[in-house]
């Protein structure tokens, strides 16, 4: 295996259950790599190990050949793992740009140094001014982000993990509650964003799955039960009768 991070055999119980069970994949610069899964199959729990919120009880995790398993998460978030989260994570009383500057501070080496104030502002102005134009947010820099739409707040989100200047982008159901419209504008972000970074997304919306992903790992209680492009995914007879309705594979 040759991707930007790699995972090996990664597991983790929680007392006797055992909520990600021996999974091993990849991620690869310019791919879209979807997790998908039942609710409890252990997408969540998987992404949290990947940005160390939780450490494995078993396996490896692999960032361009470095083994970054025991590394905490202040210290991923430097290595340029970047993560959204299901819950908004948003100050909503701070301003769309403020939100992102706090973003690229927090994940600077020395967030803690303000006597240094003047440049490391400067710094993280700058990465939250490129997060904003990247998510196509300019407009709304200066909205106070609670005023802001569900679909808005959802790119928002998008936004603080890039001004975070991630390599890795670990996306957890960035579609989550969003209209047609603006779950549109999302993919197009996503599409905009895979050349430079290698993305895993975990999300339930099968048609926005099936349109950006390269490649799709599907887990069953924890267990990975096929991987593959979305066309073989969709033809996989365990994948139809374990998590995909025949008719949504039509
Ligand atoms: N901190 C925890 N302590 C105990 N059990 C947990 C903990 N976190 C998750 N679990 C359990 O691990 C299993 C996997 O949960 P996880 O949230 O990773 O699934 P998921 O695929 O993300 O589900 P969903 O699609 O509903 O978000 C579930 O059975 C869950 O109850």
């Amino acid at each position: 295996m040759s991707g930007l991070m790699q995972v090996h055999g990664l597991t983790r119980r929680f007392g006797g259950l055992v909520a990600v069970n021996d999974v091993s994949l990849e991620l690869n610069v310019g791919e879209v790599h979807a997790v998908i899964g039942t609710n409890g199959a252990g997408k969540s729990t998987l992404i949290n190990m990947l940005s160390g919120e939780i450490a494995p009880s078993q396996g490896r995790i692999l960032l361009a050949g470095a083994d970054i398993t025991q590394r905490p998460q202040a210290r991923r978030a430097l290595d340029g793992i970047g993560r959204s989260y299901q819950r908004t994570t948003i100050f909503p009383e701070f301003t769309a740009r403020e939100n992102c500057r706090l973003a690229a501070q927090a994940a600077s080496p020395r967030p803690w140094a303000f006597w240094q104030t003047a440049q490391a502002c400067q710094r993280s102005g700058d990465a939250a001014d490129a997060a904003l134009e990247a998510t196509g947010l300019s407009a709304l820099s200066a909205r106070v982000a609670g005023t802001l739409s569900h679909g808005a707040k959802r790119q928002l989100e998008v936004a603080m993990c890039l001004a975070t200047q991630p390599r890795v982008l670990l996306l957890d159901e960035p579609l989550a509650g969003m209209g047609a419209e603006e779950t549109e504008r999302m993919l197009t972000l996503l599409e905009r964003l895979k050349p430079r970074h290698a993305v895993l997304l975990v999300e339930h919306d099968m048609d926005a799955v099936f349109r950006i992903a390269e490649r799709i790992t599907v887990m069953v209680n924890g267990s990975v039960i096929a991987s593959g492009n979305p066309h073989a995914i969709r033809h996989d007879p365990q994948v139809r009768s374990a998590y995909l309705g025949e008719e949504e594979l039509a």
